[in-house]
């Protein structure tokens, strides 16, 4: 793979599609491990607090501020439903820090991601849906599309990172390319 002074899309491989049509799959720890962290009690590791009023899900996500004077943000993002399919025309990471979402109100929400690095295949591309239980930790530099939910206005708790520096990368998609993501019927 060629390293990228700026971070881009790679035109498509020879062979490679001309447009992508991704249907979101069901996010599972496994099928993110290489993007970080599902926030979510099943299948976690728990124990009884409080009495045994309250059960920790203990230890879920890696919060990853980044080098330097940066600290932890907490942050609500309040946000309006995309239509489908998303077409997916940019894609951003974070490169100082990690970036979590998760919802207050049981909101499922689509996941588009890309392995972090300088050049982005159309090919890497990968779209999840969650099952409204779940909330996700993109790894510091990893790509993602911004947050999008397609049913109706939710709220999530943000968590990333504050600080000196530039910390979102943007890549745009070359217009040959057509990359859109639908749920499963
Ligand atoms: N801009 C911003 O803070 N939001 C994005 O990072 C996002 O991933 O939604
Ligand atoms: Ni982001």
């Amino acid at each position: 793979m060629l390293t990228i002074a700026s971070p881009t899309f790679l035109p498509p491989t020879p062979g490679a599609p001309a447009a992508l049509e991704l249907v979101a799959q069901p996010l599972t720890r496994e099928a993110f491990a290489a993007f970080g962290d599902v926030i979510e009690s099943a299948h976690s590791r728990s124990m009884p607090i409080n009495g045994g009023m309250t059960t920790r899900f203990h230890d879920l996500a890696r919060v990853d501020p980044g080098p330097g004077d940066s600290r932890v943000l907490v942050n609500i993002f309040e946000t309006l439903p995309y239509a489908l399919p998303l077409p997916v025309n940019m894609l951003e990471r974070h490169p100082l820090g990690s970036q979590a979402f998760v919802p207050m109100d049981g909101s499922r929400f689509l996941v588009v991601v890309a392995p972090a690095g300088d050049a982005v295949r159309i090919e890497d591309i990968r779209a999840f849906v969650t099952n409204g239980r779940q909330g996700v930790n993109y790894a510091r530099g990893v790509w993602h599309h911004p947050l999008v939910v397609t049913q109706q206005r939710a709220s999530f708790v943000v968590i990333d990172r504050g600080g000196a520096g530039p910390n979102c990368d943007e890549i745009f998609l070359p217009p040959v390319c057509a990359v859109r993501v639908s749920l499963a019927a």
